[in-house]
């Protein structure tokens, strides 16, 4: 199976954990876009959904599936998104699609996140996938040297992204982040940062994995 066709099993098997007359809350990537399209066939059984992206919304959109905002909604019983890596525990790097701080927002208002990958995202420790950080533009340079100087790590901007608040990403790589949870709340602290890409905070519940066997539940 090639790894788009596993990205659309593990967006089929989602729709098991969509709550009937819910609000569903959307990730954003290519992997939830598959999720999307399902979401499309049953879509007049949700009240719609909470999106993390203008992209995501817009599929939603056109789609028909109706789209509020986060702030109509006090809570949702599932987010459900990809990620770029996921450790033992359900922490994970996200933001390769310079979402992650929407994505932040969304999954902090769900009871549970449901995470879709294809199963090369598991990995023994985060950090091989560069993490993504959403930067306030001027505090750009200043943030890549912190992390140069807490941790021998290189951030790169991303070149030509903007992200829909308005603000840049940086890609740090040579990370091994062996403490996500004590890492995403240094360097969330640090003046600048908007968004660190560690969910560890809010980590998955459960990771459904695309292999060439069918999809692997993880429930952690
Ligand atoms: O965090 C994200 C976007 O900001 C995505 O969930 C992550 O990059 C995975 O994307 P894909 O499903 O395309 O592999």
């Amino acid at each position: 199976m090639t790894q788009d066709e596993l990205k659309a099993l593990v967006g089929q098997a989602a729709l098991a954990y969509v709550v009937p007359g819910s609000i569903v809350g959307v990730g954003t990537g290519s992997t939830v876009n598959h999720f999307i399209d399902a979401l499309a066939t049953v879509r007049d059984t949700i009240r719609g959904a909470v999106s993390s992206s203008v992209k995501s919304t817009e599929r939603l959109l056109a789609l028909g599936i109706p789209v509020l905002q986060a702030e109509e909604v006090d809570s949702l019983p599932v987010y459900i998104d990809g990620a770029d890596e996921i450790d033992a525990r359900g922490c994970m790097i996200k933001g390769g699609g310079a979402a992650l701080t929407r994505e932040k927002i969304v999954a902090d208002l769900a009871e549970r996140f449901i995470c879709i990958a294809d199963e090369s995202k598991l990995v023994p420790v985060l950090g091989r996938f560069p993490l993504p950080v959403e930067v306030i533009p001027m505090a750009a340079t200043q943030i890549a040297r912190r992390f140069a100087k807490a941790y021998g790590a290189q951030a790169v901007l991303r070149a030509g992204v903007v992200t829909d608040n308005g603000n840049h990403i940086l890609d740090v790589s040579g990370l091994s982040i062996t403490d996500p949870l004590a890492m995403e709340a240094e360097t969330s602290g640090w003046p600048g940062v908007v968004t660190v890409g560690i969910f560890a905070r809010h980590r998955a519940s459960v990771c459904l994995l695309g292999t060439a066997d069918g999809v692997r539940t993880i429930a952690y």
